[in-house]
């Protein structure tokens, strides 16, 4: 390292001291933590990403939020060249970075890792890291850290993209090292003209339409409200009215009894909803829109909602795609001079409603299991032609393969020469605005949105049609607070713990007393908490298994004390 780079990184470094005490790790979603002791690892992310765009050679993202956490945390994650999170190889150097103790300390792992990975920093390449934020109000100020970061690595630029959405920066990240169009208005444009596509080629004579003409949206009090209501003006919406509230206009707070992750977890009705909503479609974005799930409030009053979540998202995703595929190589149809079997695969975690897989795999489904964390899902989604993942609190996406939109952008230009406006060429071009409206970089609730309500027209189905393409097995999930949850150590996708020794057997016992039971613990990538999933065949034996497995856990591993 030349000396020039060498005292600029010691004497910006010494102005971010690490906080005593305070050990992170890049968990499921980056860091997160208390916004109060994060700005010495989010001016430390700014190099690892400054290093990570020199690697790459490529536009890299850094994204400052702790999405469905409470408003006083806050968070940093980087976007791959790719849009994608970023590589797991990366993480170790992460977290090694983020917890060195001296600014010398960080010129040492800075010095192994640009010899390592063969990084050199002589300044004669520029690169640019898109940086942005949530609404919380910590971020302005990481913000700058993150840019200070960035800076003190000579030949890197931040660029200020502002408030955007999470999956808004991936997809720019990716749009920009595909050579595209890449800016905000980019984005929404590409939302809107594709939307506007699929509602296009829907399928006439629908007379039986149960869609509804309404849909309220939850924006959680963050960032999803704002860019809904932008998004909103630009569909000049007929027939569909998208009215959004928590927009955080209104004095609510951020999560607070609001969103996608209170909707999905305590399964009640978010703050301003009502029993008013009854048989209206509604929808609830997370702080940080990128997750989804929709919900039917109770016709009483009363809390519990009907939830459909990112499991039933999914599903309706696949019944869509599948049958576009089947009449795109119908018998009797135009003939294509050449075929493709495309292989579709749909990615799950452990908290996927066991209902939900029956239901794909009786379609005549492939489906995976990953680990949680959309880095997971996303990595698997990408082997397949056609890959749906969505985590069952609504974060996913469906991804397609150049080489399957190679020749769907190839059968479409044919079937437009010898059957233009056939069913078949209709098909194709669904399935080829289905690629541009949802998002390829992450998983999206405005892009994600966008095709739920544009699969349900074309299908011609209400919130409970929907809802009603299979029944969710009841579910409970818990949160315990313990004194060291990295003392839980799990295998198979994270269903089983291999530590501590025992508790796994005295889950098993548990679980066996309940006809239908699935239970498993793991800890939390995001919070200080063990998380805790029950199914069972009465929502009754759920919560009361999901209620005894806590207990386990506490007795395992020790209450908290403080
Ligand atoms: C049960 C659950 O919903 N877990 C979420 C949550 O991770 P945890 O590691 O469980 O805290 O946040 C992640 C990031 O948003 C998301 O990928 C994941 O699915
Ligand atoms: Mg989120």
């Amino acid at each position: 390292m030349k000396e020039e780079q060498r005292s600029l990184l010691l004497s910006t470094t010494s102005r971010f001291p690490p906080p005593p005490g305070v050990k992170l790790s890049y968990g499921t979603a980056g860091f997160r933590a208390d916004a109060g002791v994060l700005k010495s690892t989010v001016y430390r992310v700014g190099i690892l990403a400054a290093l990570r765009a020199l690697k790459s050679e490529s536009v890299i993202g850094l994204m400052i939020t702790a999405s469905h956490n409470k408003v006083s945390d806050n968070g940093v994650k980087v976007s791959d060249p790719n849009g994608g999170m970023l590589s797991q190889d990366w993480e170790p150097f992460a977290d090694a970075l983020a917890n060195a103790p001296t600014p010398e300390d960080l010129l040492r792992l800075v010095d192994e890792l640009t010899a390592n990975k063969g990084i050199a920093l002589d300044g004669t390449t520029s690169l640019e890291i898109l940086v942005a934020r949530d609404t919380r109000p910590s971020g302005e100020s990481l913000l700058e850290a993150a840019k200070l970061g960035i800076e003190s690595v000579i030949g890197a630029v931040a660029s200020d993209m502002g408030i955007l959405t999470t999956p808004q920066l991936h997809w720019m990240v990716r749009a920009r090292n595909n050579g595209e169009k890449a800016s905000e208005n980019d984005y929404l444009e590409q939302l809107s003209s594709s939307f506007k596509c699929l509602m296009d080629l829907i399928p006439s004579g629908n007379e039986n339409n149960q869609v509804g003409d309404k849909l309220i949206v939850d924006g959680a009090n963050g960032v999803g409200g704002e860019k809904l209501i932008v998004l909103k003006e630009m569909l000049k919406l007929k027939g569909l009215t998208i009215e959004v509230r928590n927009t955080g206009k209104e004095g609510g707070v951020l999560n607070e009894g609001v969103g996608a992750d209170y909707v999905q977890k305590e399964k009640v009705v978010p703050n301003g909803f009502g029993s008013q909503d009854f048989g209206i479609r509604c929808a609830s974005l997370d702080g940080d829109a990128d997750r989804l799930v929709y919900f039917i409030v109770p016709s009483k009053s009363g809390n519990n909602i009907e939830l459909v979540d990112g499991d039933k998202i999914s599903s309706l995703f696949a019944v869509f795609i599948k049958e576009q595929l089947s009449i795109l190589k119908k018998e009797g149809g135009a003939k294509l001079s050449e075929d493709y079997p495309c292989r579709i695969g749909v990615i799950q975690t452990a908290y996927a409603n066991g209902a939900s897989t029956d239901f794909l795999k009786q379609l005549g489904l492939e489906v995976v299991f990953t680990p949680t964390g959309v880095k997971y899902l996303h990595e698997k989604a990408a082997q397949y032609d056609i890959g749906i993942y969505f985590e069952a609190n609504g974060h996913g996406t469906i991804l397609f393969s150049e080489f399957f939109l190679l020749w769907l952008k190839t059968t479409n230009n044919e079937l437009c020469s010898v059957a233009k406006g056939s069913e078949q060429q209709k098909a194709a071009s669904r399935l080829l605005a289905v690629s541009r409206l949802i998002n390829q970089a992450v998983g999206d609730a405005l892009s994600g949105m966008l095709l739920v309500e544009a699969t349900l027209q074309h299908m011609g189905w209400s919130i409970n049609q929907w809802n009603e393409l299979y029944r969710d097995l009841p579910s409970r999930q818990l949160k315990v607070k313990v004194a060291n949850r990295t003392a839980v150590v799990t295998t198979n996708a994270e269903t089983k713990v291999v530590k501590p020794p025992g508790i796994q057997e005295a889950i098993n016992v548990e679980t066996a007393k309940y006809p239908k039971g699935r239970c498993f613990i793991r800890p939390s990538g995001t919070e200080d908490v063990i998380r805790v999933y029950a199914e069972a065949s009465t929502q009754d034996e759920a919560d009361r298994l999901a209620n005894s497995v806590a207990n386990l856990v506490d007795r395992y591993l020790g209450v908290r004390s403080s």
